[in-house]
Formats: structure tokens, C-alpha cells, sequence
């Protein structure tokens, strides 16, 4: 499990109840997520106990109305929504200019497990490198990924060290405050780390029964 920072790498851990599981606090942003999560899967592969899946999870922006603060997002795409090109005619995802790639999908059968242990709503997560500040830049985000229902700074970061492992993916997380206008009044931190920490608390017989070879 990759967590951004220590607080929510605590309600995780003191949620889930897993033996052999990690987790970790990974860092804040795609990059420093990725380096994070890339290490800590070649450390186990190393040692022989390679990882047979990779959680990114943590707080969110949510965009209302269909994820209110202290709901939970699992996402069925992890979405890169600004690694690209500006252009006169609007934003072009690096895939359009011919390389890389902007989305990792997570198993669908587990998407849809995780989803009714926890009531997590499934749908797009979507990483940002800069959290959004303005109700415009909402509005864009929506139109250009209609599904889209939280974004975050690390799932496609993890989602990227993941795959070059060969290993799946998941992301989970808890809405602590919403996609739009700045407003550090309306944050909800802690009730978000506590609705993490109880979906981290009943995932240990999904990800127990879970075998990625049968997907
Ligand atoms: O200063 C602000 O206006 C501001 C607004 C929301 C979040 C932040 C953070 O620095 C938190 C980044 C941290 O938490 C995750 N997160 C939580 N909410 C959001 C969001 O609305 N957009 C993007 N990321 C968010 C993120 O994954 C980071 O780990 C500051």
C-alpha cells in the first residue's frame, strides 16, 4: 500500500489487518510516488517476496455532487489528466504526440469487490501535479474525463512503477475536500483518514481471496 504522507500510511495500517502486506508513505506527487513505490517493489522482488499488488491510496479531491466529502473512490482508471501538451485548440495527452501513456486500468473484478466490501463508488481517478483551485478548471477537468469522480497527486505515479513490474494496480481513496474554488475552511481531513482507515479495515478478505492469476 502507498500512501502520499504519514498520517494517512497510519490510518491504513491501523485499519488493515494483513499479514505481509507494506505500507508505506511514499511521498506527495506522481514523481516522488512512483521512485517511492518503484523501490520498494524491486527491494521485495529482491528479497524473493515479490508484491502481487500495488495500492495507492489516501485523501482526494472530490468532484461534487458524485463524490461528497468522507465518501470513498476506487478508481477503475487512473488517469494522468495533465501530463501533456498546451495547444492553441486545447490539451493534448502525451499519447496524442506519439508516446507514453496516461491511464492504467485496475482489474475490473477487484475494482468491483473492493467496491462492495467498502462502498466505495468506482469510477476515474484522476493525478494532477497542481490540485486544482478553481471552479473552471473543475468544469474542464469533468468534460475532458466525464467519469472522472476525485483527483489525487500519486495514483498514476504508483500506477506507473506498478507496471513496470508487471504488477496490478488499485487506488483507493477518501474525499476530504472538493474539486473546485481553493477553501481550506471546507477540508475534512481527519473524517476522511477515519473513512479510509475503515475501508482499509474491511479489505483484508478481498485482497485475501484475491488471486491475480485468475483475472
Ligand atoms: O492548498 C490547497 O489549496 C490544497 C487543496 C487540496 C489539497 C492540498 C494538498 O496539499 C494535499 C495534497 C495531498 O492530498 C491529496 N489531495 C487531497 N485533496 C486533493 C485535491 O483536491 N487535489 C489533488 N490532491 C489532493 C494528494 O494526493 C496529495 O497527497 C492543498
Amino acid at each position: 500500500m502507498a500512501t502520499a504522507v504519514p498520517a494517512e500510511r497510519d490510518a491504513v495500517a491501523h485499519g488493515l489487518a494483513l499479514p505481509g502486506a507494506q505500507v508505506i508513505a511514499a511521498g506527495v506527487g506522481p514523481a516522488r510516488a512512483a521512485a517511492s513505490t518503484a523501490t520498494a517493489l524491486t527491494r521485495a522482488a529482491l528479497a524473493g517476496r515479490p508484491y502481487g499488488l500495488v495500492v495507492s491510496a489516501g485523501i482526494a479531491g472530490g468532484f461534487a455532487p458524485h463524490a461528497p466529502l468522507g465518501s470513498l473512490v476506487v478508481a477503475d482508471e487512473i488517469t494522468a489528466a495533465d501530463l501533456g501538451a498546451e495547444t492553441p485548440d486545447g490539451f493534448l495527452p502525451v499519447t496524442d504526440l506519439g508516446f507514453g501513456t496516461v491511464t492504467h486500468r485496475p482489474p475490473a473484478p477487484l475494482v468491483a469487490a473492493v467496491a462492495a466490501a467498502t462502498g466505495a463508488r468506482p469510477g476515474a481517478v484522476l493525478t494532477v501535479s497542481t490540485v486544482t483551485g478553481t471552479a473552471a478548471r473543475a468544469a474542464h477537468l469533468r468534460a475532458r474525463h466525464p467519469t472522472a469522480l476525485a483527483e489525487a497527486m500519486e495514483g498514476f505515479g504508483v500506477a506507473e512503477a506498478a507496471a513496470s513490474h508487471g504488477t496490478p494496480v488499485l487506488e483507493l481513496r477518501a474525499v476530504s475536500n472538493p474539486v473546485g474554488p481553493r477553501d481550506r475552511a471546507a477540508w475534512r481531513i481527519g473524517d476522511a483518514l477515519a473513512a479510509l482507515g475503515d475501508a482499509f479495515g474491511k479489505l483484508a478478505p478481498v485482497l485475501r481471496s484475491w488471486n491475480p492469476h485468475d483475472q
